[in-house]
C-alpha cells in the first residue's frame, strides 16, 4: 500500500477500471486488443495484490458494438484539409465511456481507463471533469504525456483521425462541426477542461497548425527539448507547480516513450522518454497526492517492433512498459 494520502478521493483504496477495446480514432487495428493484453499480463492482479486496491471492474473489455452506427461515412467539413473519419462512431463510443467513467468518479474512486486509441480520452476526461466539478467544486487539471499534442481541430487535421483531436474538443477549442452537430454535440460545459489547466510532457511531433493553437491559447507544454534541457526531475517540479491545487487526470500515451521501450504503437516517434523517465513522471504524479484518474492508451500489441531493438518481443515489451507506468502512477515505488 502506498503511504501517500490522496487529497481528493474519499478513500484511497477504491479503483474503478474501464477497459476500452476501441480503435476507431485511427486506422490501424490492434490497439483495441491492448486492454486484454494488459490484463493478461497481470496488471489488475498486481494493483489488487501488491498495491491493495479494491477493484471495481465489470470484468469486460468493452467494444461498444451496440453504440456503433450502421453507417458512418467520412464527414466533409467546410474548409478542412481532410474529412473526419468515423465521426459518429467515435462520438457515440466516447459518450458511453464518459458515462461509465463518471459513474466511478462520482463515488470518489480513482479511475483507470485502459485504451484503446487516444480518442477515448474525450470520454474518460469529460466524465472525470464532470464528477470533479460536482463532487469537489474544482476544475480538473490534465497532464498529457505524449509524443503528439492531439490538439488538431477538424479543420487543422492533416489525417482526419480523431485520435489527433481529443484535446481540442475537451478544451472547447473545436466545436461540433456544423455539417453534423451531433458529432460531439453531447459535450457540454461540465465536461470541458480549461486550456489553462493542461500541461503536456514529451512532445516531439507537433503539426504546424497545432503549434499555432498551443501558442494562441497559452498552453503549457514541455517538449523533449525541455526534458533534455532541465532533466525530468525539474520538469515534474514545474509541471506540478503549474497544476497547483487541482485534482489531476494523467493521460499517458505509450508513444511518449521512445520506440526503443515501446515499439508496438501506431504512430511511434524517435527521440522519446526512457522507460525510467516515464515511470518517474508517474511516480511524481502519485506523490503529489492529487491523482484522480489515469488513461493508458495507444499500446498496439499487433504491431511488431520495426526498430529491430526488441524484434518479436516488441508487443510484450510495450505491454510490460504500459503495466509499469500504471503501477507507478498508482503507488508502486522502488523502495
Ligand atoms: N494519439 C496519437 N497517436 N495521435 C497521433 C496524431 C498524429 C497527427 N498529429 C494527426 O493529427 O493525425
Amino acid at each position: 500500500m502506498s503511504t501517500i494520502h490522496n487529497k481528493f478521493l474519499g478513500t484511497d483504496v477504491h479503483l474503478g477500471v474501464v477497459a476500452v477495446g476501441f480503435s476507431g480514432g485511427q486506422g490501424k487495428s490492434g490497439v483495441d486488443a491492448a486492454p486484454q493484453a494488459l490484463i493478461e499480463a497481470g496488471l489488475l492482479t498486481a494493483l489488487h495484490e501488491d498495491l491493495g486496491f479494491t477493484i471495481h471492474h465489470d470484468g469486460r473489455v468493452h467494444d461498444y458494438t451496440e453504440y456503433k452506427p450502421s453507417s458512418d461515412p467520412p464527414l466533409v467539413v467546410a474548409d478542412a484539409k481532410m474529412p473526419m473519419l468515423r465521426p459518429k462512431t467515435v462520438s457515440a463510443v466516447t459518450r458511453a465511456l464518459s458515462e461509465q467513467v463518471y459513474e466511478h468518479a462520482k463515488e470518489g474512486r480513482l479511475v483507470l481507463t485502459l485504451g484503446g486509441d487516444h480518442s477515448i480520452a474525450v470520454g474518460s476526461i469529460s466524465g472525470v471533469a464532470k464528477a470533479v466539478k460536482q463532487r469537489l467544486g474544482k476544475d480538473l487539471a490534465v497532464i498529457w504525456v505524449d509524443a503528439h499534442a492531439d490538439i488538431n481541430t477538424p479543420h487543422s487535421s492533416g489525417s482526419g483521425n480523431i485520435h489527433g483531436m481529443p484535446v481540442a474538443f475537451l478544451a472547447g477549442l473545436a466545436k461540433p462541426p456544423k455539417e453534423d452537430p451531433s458529432v460531439f454535440g453531447w459535450l457540454d460545459q461540465e465536461h470541458h477542461i480549461s486550456p489553462k489547466k493542461l500541461v503536456y510532457i514529451g512532445l516531439r511531433d507537433v503539426d504546424v497548425p497545432e503549434k499555432k493553437i498551443l501558442k494562441e491559447n497559452g498552453i503549457k507544454a514541455f517538449s523533449m527539448h525541455d526534458v533534455d534541457r532541465y532533466g525530468i526531475g525539474k520538469i515534474m517540479d514545474m509541471a506540478l507547480e503549474y497544476v497547483g491545487d487541482s485534482p489531476i487526470h494523467l493521460s499517458f500515451d505509450v508513444d511518449a516513450l521512445d520506440p526503443m521501450w515501446a515499439p508496438s504503437t501506431g504512430t511511434p516517434v524517435r527521440g522519446g522518454l526512457t522507460l525510467r523517465e516515464g515511470d518517474f513522471i508517474c511516480e511524481c504524479v502519485h506523490e503529489s497526492g492529487a491523482l484522480v484518474a489515469m488513461d493508458l492508451v495507444e499500446v498496439n500489441p499487433h504491431i511488431l517492433d520495426t526498430t529491430g531493438f526488441t524484434g518479436l518481443m516488441g508487443a510484450s515489451e510495450t505491454v510490460r512498459a504500459g503495466c509499469s507506468l500504471v503501477r507507478c502512477a498508482l503507488g508502486e515505488s522502488l523502495l
